[in-house]
């Protein structure tokens, strides 16, 4: 099994707030996202883009994942971005607004043009387009790794209304989660805005762990400590992946396929979900610094 990493709480922050990039090296957030998009206004494009490649190139942000969102590249600044950020260390490039594979292709090319033709790429999936077009865009290319969920921006072009149970982007989360499983690629949740409402915000965490995202996009340090919690696996599901793990390998030593552990059938696919369980666990348990 790949090394797995732990992804439960993924932290956007405005790439023009010095304080907020600061203050990310203490956070308990698997990743970080350095945002150059939608959370910086234009007269602070280029001001924000110095300071981000300086915080990555500077380090200090231990075992989180460290990625830029950069401007898409039909914007005045996504060339600039794309070729700034490619020298900076990070871990991998957020595009927003991806919609087709020439998306991919063309944020490879600058990339490559740039000195960095192996780094990773999450895109974005936030339009209608880009819904439809997810499989493709999620196979794209080998840099691709992972898919997140623009559920603002979705929400917008749909014409919808943030509900509770978000039924209105119910069918775009599980599109996206099937590409992602589909190219073995991670996949993160939108965000949820209102910062007041904790437990609308637990409900949706649950509701996409129950989906089978592997963490949730955040935008304030209030909202780690639930996402953390929610997307990690329980005790109890540790200790249940452990007995099954065990059970399991002697039936296979008396020539077994199936066991039941828990009064639960137990098959070879029951196991490799275990040890996921137990890997995820543990990956967790070994912390960020
Ligand atoms: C929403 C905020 C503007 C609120 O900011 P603020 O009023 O400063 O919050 P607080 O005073 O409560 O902050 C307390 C301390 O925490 C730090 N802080 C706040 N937010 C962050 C953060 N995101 N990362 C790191 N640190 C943060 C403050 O600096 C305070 O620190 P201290 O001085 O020690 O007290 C703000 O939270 C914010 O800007 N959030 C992120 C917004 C963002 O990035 N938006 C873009 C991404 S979301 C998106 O685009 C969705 C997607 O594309 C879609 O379409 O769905
Ligand atoms: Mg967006």
């Amino acid at each position: 099994m790949p090394a797995i990493r732990p992804r439960r709480s993924v932290l956007y922050l405005p790439g023009s707030n010095a304080r907020a990039l600061e203050k990310a090296r203490t956070l308990d957030a698997d990743a970080l996202i350095l945002d150059l998009e939608d959370a910086v206004a234009p007269a602070a494009k280029d001001e924000a883009r110095a300071q981000v490649i300086a915080a990555v190139s500077a380090g200090g942000f231990g075992g989180r994942e460290v990625i830029v969102r950069v401007n898409g590249g039909a914007t005045p600044w996504g060339a600039a971005d794309l070729a700034a950020v490619a020298g900076a260390g990070a871990d991998a490039v957020c595009l927003p607004k991806v919609e087709r594979p020439d998306d991919v292709h063309a944020a490879e090319r600058a990339l490559a043009a740039a000195g960095a033709p192996d780094l990773d790429l999450w895109c974005m999936i936030e339009t209608p387009r880009g819904v439809l077009a997810v499989a493709d865009i999620a196979a794209a290319s080998p840099r691709v790794a992972a898919l997140v969920a623009g559920t603002s921006d979705l929400v917008k072009d749909l014409g919808a209304r943030h509900t509770p149970g978000r039924a209105e982007v119910l069918p775009s989360l599980g599109l996206i989660l099937l590409a992602a499983r589909a190219s073995g690629l991670a996949a993160l949740d939108g965000v949820h805005l209102d910062l007041s409402d904790e437990a609308g915000f637990e409900a949706a965490c649950r509701q996409g762990r129950d989906l089978g995202f592997d963490g949730k996009t955040l935008i304030h340090p209030k909202q780690l400590a639930a996402a953390n919690r929610i997307f990690a696996p329980t005790s109890a599901e540790v200790e249940a992946a452990r007995r099954i793990i065990a059970a399991h390998a002697e039936a296979e030593a008396e020539g077994k396929g199936v066991t039941v552990v828990d009064g639960r059938l137990v098959e070879a696919l029951h196991v490799e979900a275990a040890r996921r369980t137990v890997a995820l666990a543990e990956a967790v348990a070994a912390g960020h610094d």
